[in-house]
């Protein structure tokens, strides 16, 4: 895999390089409440645009559905990158149209522009490999090389993360190499007791990468919006929290193999749980109340790990030598739902092992609720994609990448 390194080496004044950057910050409105994938890209941005570059940006943000959708616009995440790098940084209102035609034109060498949300273009994201192809055609239009450092869309066969690349001299950015290096050490040479801790709302791809981690690590403890569909499996009422119904069959196969293989895959004995999803806009108390796991009323859905949860999970890493964490324990964006994930981070940061915070939520978890950063073995901007990296799979967005 060639490196950023060797394209500066070569020289890249003048040149048109795009940088499939992850921008997928959250917002609060057109608020970013966590910047942190935003600086994790600035090494890679600044070194290009350092080296007299003319540098587009590109990245998606949230999933809308192959159109374009104002909530999820990546104009907030430009000029926050302008900000940041302490430069105005150009903003094109479409990703291969006029807009981005004529910005990336009009770009001077050392600067840098952003171009509107990719998956405003259904070629984007389709499973249709003609498709894909023709929209990473007219991004290889904008571009005369290509950097990959989106590193929390590598396990995406995405035109800008697998199409594209093909198409132009292509590098690594930083960020990617230094994902990539921490996250060897959880493949090559695992300390054991290895622990790995699931949550988030993302349910249907992380209940998936369970197969693969059963037969790596010694215990999985599983909160989040996942537990549920653990527990319904089980034959408990679970309300209205979230379900992954067509994975039912696969879970009970899941909870008889780590019994069979020794895994211990721990679920949630009590949940807070309230009638309606909180007000995220007010934040206004919800009053949630605590309940044995298998005790869920119908009608409430299970929004965190309750108290008895967080003292279990807690024990159960506070011998971890590897801890690997995704996805938060509850809604932790509400005060009323942040104890678990709270209890989660204090105990990696309490742990003796080597520890991973994985996920674009979960890192800014870790940050918003008040966790110093440094207190983690690693920080990494991927979730599904250190997930799948560490299930050993081939990432089409790292395959691509290859000479
Ligand atoms: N029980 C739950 N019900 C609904 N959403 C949940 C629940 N627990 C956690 N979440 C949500 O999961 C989201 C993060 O999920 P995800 O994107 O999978 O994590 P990451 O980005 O770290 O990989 C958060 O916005 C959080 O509010
Ligand atoms: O937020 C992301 O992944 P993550 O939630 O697993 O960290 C990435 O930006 C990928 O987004 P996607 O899961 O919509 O493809």
């Amino acid at each position: 895999m060639k490196t950023i390194d060797e394209l500066l080496s070569e020289g890249v004044a003048g040149k048109r390089v795009f940088v499939r950057a992850d921008l997928n910050v959250p917002l609060d409105g057109t608020t970013i409440t966590d910047d942190g994938r935003i600086r994790a890209v600035l090494p890679t941005v600044k070194a290009l645009a350092d080296a007299g570059a003319r540098v587009v940006v590109a990245s998606h943000l949230g999933r809308p559905k192959g159109a374009p959708d104002p909530a999820f616009s990546l104009a907030p995440a430009a000029a926050r990158l302008g900000e940041l790098l302490g430069v105005d940084v150009a903003f094109a209102t479409d990703t291969v149209g006029e807009s981005a035609t004529a910005t990336v034109a009009g770009l001077a060498d050392g600067q840098v522009a952003v171009v509107e949300n990719l998956r405003f273009n259904a070629g984007e994201t389709s499973k249709d490999d003609a498709e894909r192809g023709a929209f990473a055609d007219q991004l290889a239009a904008l571009a005369d090389a290509y950097v990959g450092d989106g590193f929390g869309a590598v396990h995406r066969k995405h035109a800008s993360v697998f199409d594209l690349p093909a198409r132009l001299p292509h590098y690594a950015g930083h960020l990617i190499a230094t994902e990539v290096g921490v996250l060897k050490r959880l493949t090559d040479d695992v300390k054991r007791p290895y622990v790995v801790a699931l949550g988030g709302a993302k349910v249907s791809d992380k209940l998936a990468v369970i197969d693969e981690l059963l037969g790596k690590a010694d215990r999985i403890l599983i909160g989040g919006g996942m537990a549920y569909t653990f527990l319904k499996a089980q034959g408990h009422e679970i309300g209205t929290s979230l379900l992954q119904e067509d994975q039912i069959p696969a879970v009970l196969e899941y909870l008889e193999r780590a019994e069979k293989n020794g895994v211990e895959l721990v679920l949630p004995v009590d949940t807070l749980v309230a009638a309606e999803f909180p007000d995220m806009k007010t934040k206004a108390p919800s009053h949630p109340t605590n309940v044995a796991a298998d005790a869920i009323p119908a009608g409430h859905m299970g929004l965190d790990i309750g108290p008895e949860t967080r003292k279990l999970y807690a024990s159960k890493l506070a011998d971890a030598a590897t801890v690997f964490w995704n996805g938060p324990m509850g809604v932790f964006e509400h005060p009323d739902y942040a104890e678990g994930t709270k209890a989660v981070a204090q105990a990696l940061i309490d742990s003796p092992g080597f520890t991973v915070v994985g996920g674009g939520d979960s890192a800014a978890a870790v940050r918003i609720l008040g966790f110093d950063e440094q207190a983690f073995g690693h920080i990494s901007t991927g979730g599904g994609a250190s997930l799948e990296y560490l299930e050993g799979k081939t990432l089409p967005g790292l395959a691509a990448l290859e000479d």
